[in-house]
């Protein structure tokens, strides 16, 4: 079989250096083409020597004729690059994999105002399907262009689906309470990000709205059958480096028993190779996601009240960014779905 010829735009951001790591041990994927404006003649092992003996690869600045020789372009880039270059590259015949926001939202005038520009390729939104394998799997096989999920969306969305999809939950009052490790803003240096700032504090932020809402909602609103949702999401930055921990709540429309929920929740994902159920009881912590592509979620009935509360986590870089492209990829390419994928949680 021959291997799928790989452009990645943007190698020096965080979701572009753990596409590498990941595509490292992955048997089908040749990395031929890896950019960076700032980095172009570095040798990509001499910059991240965890890829040293992997890789014999230098960055390059970003150059479409040689892109227009790759089967798929992952773009790993601030928000407005990929949708500058996907219309030229999906009329060559390469597929497109954005793992920044540029096709996530399908109001765009929606998008327009949360992204703060024009969308300059509306048409090519025709070819674009969501990456969340969890709904799109059969669309995704076929897509040119996908619309890698946010890292809380992904969290978010694949937590409320069981409640939604089942019909069990009052849409009109759905909380997610999302909590992120700093590495999800990115490798460009912001005081923000400062361990001095970091460390040993914990806060909200984006309370008055955050651009992810929007995406969780018209995905949640997917799940509906178009029934609207009403969501309040609220992130957090927490003092680590990866991770990403979202506790949901919702009430219920008639009684459910911890039992009832627990069998739902395991129903809706026994097939799913990235998403496990914990055994009714325990909870899931974001350690137990660290380096690898899953999302580990628990649902909960707490006494005497009506709210049923779902906790989900993911590595923000892996199945809330590079991972999940990858198994886009393997989707998009008729390869097994966890080639690649299948890394054990780093523990401690
Ligand atoms: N960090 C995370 O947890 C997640 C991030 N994302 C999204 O993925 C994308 C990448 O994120 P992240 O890796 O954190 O970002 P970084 O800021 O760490 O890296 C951005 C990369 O893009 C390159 N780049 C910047 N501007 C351009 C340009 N105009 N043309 C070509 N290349 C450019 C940079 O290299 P150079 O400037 O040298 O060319 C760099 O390699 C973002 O859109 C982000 O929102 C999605 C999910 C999770
Ligand atoms: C901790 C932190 O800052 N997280 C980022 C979200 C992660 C991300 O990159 O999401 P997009 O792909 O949608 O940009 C934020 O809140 O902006």
């Amino acid at each position: 079989m021959k291997k799928v010829k790989i452009g990645i735009v943007g190698g020096t951001g965080y979701t572009g250096v753990e596409l590498l790591r990941l595509l490292a041990n992955h048997p089908q994927a040749d990395v031929q083409v890896i950019t960076s404006r700032s980095e172009a003649g570095q040798r990509v092992a001499d910059m991240f020597p965890n890829l040293r003996g992997h890789y014999d690869l230098a960055y390059s600045e970003p150059d479409m004729l040689q892109l227009k020789n790759c089967d798929l372009v992952f773009f790993a880039t601030p928000h407005g690059v990929a949708m500058s270059q996907t219309p030229e590259l999906i009329a060559a015949g390469v597929r497109v994999i954005d793992l920044a926001a540029d096709f996530r939202l399908t109001d765009l005038a929606v998008w327009e105002k949360w992204y703060d520009m024009k969308h300059t390729c509306p048409d090519v939104m025709a070819e674009v399907v969501y990456g969340l394998p969890e709904i799109f799997r059969e669309q995704i096989k076929q897509a040119k262009v996908i619309a890698n999920p946010g890292c809380y969306p992904t969290a978010v969305q694949l937590g409320f689906q069981p409640l939604l999809k089942a019909g069990l939950v009052d849409t009109g009052f759905l909380v997610a309470d999302g909590k992120s490790g700093v590495s999800g803003a990115g490798r460009g240096a912001k005081v923000g990000s400062l361990s001095a700032e970091v460390s040993e504090s914990f806060k909200a932020y984006s309370v008055s709205g955050h651009r992810h809402a929007p995406e969780i909602a018209e995905g949640l609103t997917r799940m509906t059958q178009g029934q609207p949702v009403n969501l309040t999401f609220v992130p957090h930055l927490v003092p680590m480096i990866r991770g990403i921990e979202a506790t949901l709540y919702a009430r219920l429309n008639e009684p459910k028993s911890q039992a009832e929920l627990q069998a739902l929740f395991e129903d809706c994902y026994r097939d799913e190779p990235f998403v496990d159920v914990m055994p009714a009881g325990s909870l899931p912590d974001t350690k137990m996601v660290k380096g690898s592509n899953m999302c580990r979620m628990a649902v909960y009935m707490p006494a005497g009240g009506d709210t049923v509360v779902v906790t989900s986590v993911i590595d923000n870089l892996v199945k809330g960014a590079a991972g999940q492209a990858i198994q886009n990829m393997n989707i998009m390419f008729a390869l097994p779905e966890k080639m690649g994928l299948e890394h054990v949680a780093l523990l401690p």
